[in-house]
């Protein structure tokens, strides 16, 4: 059937509808869906006669739709000044729409049909089937699908004479975003001339401008997301690196030849680079020939060592945990992440958490006596030097204390590590002391463990009772204080150590020396700065001082009210010899203030041995002498031997040369208090 015929039928059969009632759905010439589209049309009240629309969204409602609608429209009027669309829409006397999908007006370029009763613009127009019936584009935005109405197919009869093509535009998922419009008016030469249906033109381009549009929004789409995953990933990246930024332990990644990828903060600190300095070094550059690093690697089991890196000739060394990276399958290695603390960075974490911190300072040193005044001034202006320090002064008389003062005035950042030599058995000495590599003897760490002379780098050793420490170590004790550098027991590599040493003994040192008891050439290293502390019975005023202090000191830490000491008992603790010095004041004053009855504390509150512990006044020709009787001075040298020996009832009973049982008896007659004379 010719373009003109189609046309009549079409429009001798909409007659029939709208006049007559005719069911158009019966008719050969218009399709179902069209038929359907025009029933809809009448039951929802639409003029057939309308030639104008009168429903459009308020100024508000229009700056949304627009708004909501920007990317579209963009993208289409690119497209169109792309193509030069406009001037061909003019030229060729059609005109083009693009409507949002509830079928309002956003772009139109041309207005055939003057269709809007407002000359100005068509925006915002509310153009659908129920305000102007059947149309190209409300069926195309049902269908979802090209659709193309010839002139009477429309249900507003202004629309006889027009030919709309109509694409849908639609989102990934198929769902409706707009409807785009080429619409011609049929002017009569095309009834009395051509008859040519240019129809299927119309529909192509239309079609493929919608495809055009859907592609560029996809695109953008697309593009975005793309921003948004890369904007993730930036921060992500960005967040990850603060992290480790933050991390004060060095953290190096590197590929499985060895070739640093990623350094943080720290690990570009240990390696010496700065922070913009690239980082495609391999790693081999600061590890030495004995490294593990490169056979862990190559293993593929993840481990913890010492390693030592040098950077700028100098070596430093980390406790090096390497994490191995495996590819995606698992099979492969891909590299490693190595985390490095430095080692003396993990032994002062050691010291301070196993309390190897001092607490004392000059300040906290208790005493006026002239003798101990003097003790202290000398102290002071030693700890102000490197040099090593030898404190002499009897059990009890504060001798660790001087030390730690002495290492809180010089070094209290550094950690100070105290060795008492002679409560170590003798094998024991050398391992705390220098330490062992992993698997060096049996019962040893697998991970071997530093000494206590490399725990103490960076700050003091205290060996109290250097005296008892065996001649065959003291060479070793020399060599480290002469070189500044400690091996481990079964190691190959020296360690670089820096440490104050204060040693302190009870002994008489140099007489150990004239017996070879103790090395000369070590006495002379140690005794360069020597301090004397007198013992207590020297300190006049001072068992009055200390007594109150630790009354106080006892009375605040139990809650109780602090009694007072009465003049007698005063009296027979200043005439007391103090064997245990401070510490057995001390433990003395605790005794008394929990058996004091009342607010004083009396000459019979005072342990025993203080009392029976004094003298006798006699006269001999004319003069009061003090006399001990033999028994006190048994009892005083059985106190003394227990106290040395921190009450092992064997090693007393060998050093006074008597057998235990009558070790046994004698505490038992004198009364002796084991933990008083301890
Ligand atoms: N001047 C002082 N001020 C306060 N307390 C003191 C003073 N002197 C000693 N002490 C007390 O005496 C106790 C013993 O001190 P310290 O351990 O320093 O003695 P020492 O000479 O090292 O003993 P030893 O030779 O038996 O190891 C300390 O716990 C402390 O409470």
């Amino acid at each position: 059937m010719d373009f003109k015929s189609r046309w009549e039928k079409l429009q001798e059969t909409k007659k029939k509808f709208l006049q007559n009632n005719l069911d158009p759905r019966s008719s050969f010439y218009v399709d179902s869906y069209v038929a359907e589209s025009w029933i809809r049309s009448l039951a929802m009240g639409v003029s057939p006669y309308a030639n104008s629309i009168q429903e459009r969204l308020d100024a508000a409602q229009i700056v949304k739709v627009l708004a909501d609608n920007r990317q579209l429209m963009d993208i289409t009027t690119s497209l169109f000044s792309q193509i030069k669309l406009k001037e061909l829409v003019i030229a060729s006397q059609h005109a083009l729409y693009l409507f949002d999908k509830n079928g309002i007006v956003l772009i139109h370029e041309g207005d055939l049909l003057s269709i809007s009763n407002e000359s100005d613009s068509l925006t915002g127009v509310v153009w659908n089937e129920k305000t102007m019936g059947t149309c190209a584009h409300t069926l195309s935005m049902q269908l979802k699908r090209p659709v193309h109405l010839l002139g009477p197919e429309h249900y507003c009869v202004a629309f006889d004479k027009s030919s709309t093509s109509a694409a849908p535009i639609l989102d990934e998922d198929g769902e409706l975003l707009a409807t785009l419009v080429l619409s011609q008016h049929l002017n009569d030469r095309y009834f009395e001339e051509h008859f040519i249906d240019f129809s299927s033109h119309a529909l192509g381009i239309v079609t493929a401008m919608a495809a055009a549009i859907e592609t560029k929004i996809r695109l953008k789409d697309s593009y975005e997301k793309l921003k948004t995953v890369n904007h993730h990933l930036k921060t992500t990246h960005h967040m990850l690196a603060t992290t480790l930024a933050v991390i004060d332990e060095g953290i190096i990644t590197i590929d499985a030849k060895g070739d640093i990828i990623h350094l943080n903060t720290e690990g570009r600190r240990i390696l010496g680079l700065d922070q913009k300095q690239p980082v495609n070094i391999n790693i081999s550059k600061y590890l030495s020939k004995q490294s593990r690093i490169r056979d862990i690697i190559a293993s593929g089991e993840n481990a913890d060592v010492e390693e030592i890196f040098c950077v700028d000739g100098k070596e430093q060394a980390y406790l090096a945990n390497i994490r191995i990276v495996y590819n995606d399958n698992l099979h492969e290695v891909n590299g490693a992440v190595l985390k490095l603390l430095s080692t003396e960075k993990v032994n002062a974490m050691v010291t301070s958490r196993s309390g190897a911190t001092a607490s004392f300072s000059f300040a906290s040193l208790i005493g006026e006596s002239k003798e101990f005044k003097k003790a202290i001034a000398q102290a002071q202006r030693f700890a102000n030097t490197p040099e090593n320090i030898l404190i002499i002064g009897e059990s009890g008389t504060g001798k660790e204390l001087f030390a730690q003062a002495i290492h809180n005035r010089y070094r209290p950042e550094g950690p100070f590590i105290a060795v008492n030599c002679a409560a170590l058995p003798r094998e024991l000495i050398e391992s705390e002391l220098f330490g062992y590599e992993g698997g060096s003897f049996t019962g040893a760490d697998r991970s071997g463990r530093p000494g206590k002379i490399e725990l103490a780098h960076g700050g003091t050793l205290f060996l109290d009772e250097i005296g008892d420490m065996p001649l065959e170590l003291q060479a070793v004790l020399l060599r480290v204080l002469e070189d500044k550098q400690v091996m481990r027991i079964g190691g190959q590599r020296n360690k670089k150590v820096d440490f104050r040493l204060v040693s302190a003994t009870n002994k008489e040192l140099y007489q150990m020396v004239e017996d070879k008891l103790f090395r000369e050439d070590l006495y002379f290293r140690l005794s360069v700065l020597t301090i004397n502390l007198p013992p207590l019975r020297q300190r006049g005023n001072d068992v009055e001082i200390l007594s109150e202090y630790f009354i106080e000191k006892y009375c605040r830490k139990v809650g109780w009210p602090v009694p007072a000491i009465s003049p007698t008992a005063l009296n027979r603790m200043r005439d007391y010899k103090w064997p245990g010095n401070v510490r057995q004041l001390e433990h003395a004053i605790v005794y008394a203030v929990n058996a004091a009855q009342n607010e004083m504390i009396e000459p019979e509150d005072l342990p025993a041995i203080i009392i029976s512990g004094c003298p006798t006044k006699i006269t001999v020709r004319g003069k009061i002498e003090e006399v001990y009787t033999l028994e006190v001075i048994e009892k005083l040298v059985i106190v003394n031997a227990l106290h040395k020996t921190k009450s092992n009832i064997s090693k007393t009973a060998d050093l006074l040369g008597i057998g235990k049982s009558t070790l046994y008896r004698k505490i038992k007659d004198y009364d002796i208090n084991m933990e008083e004379a301890f």
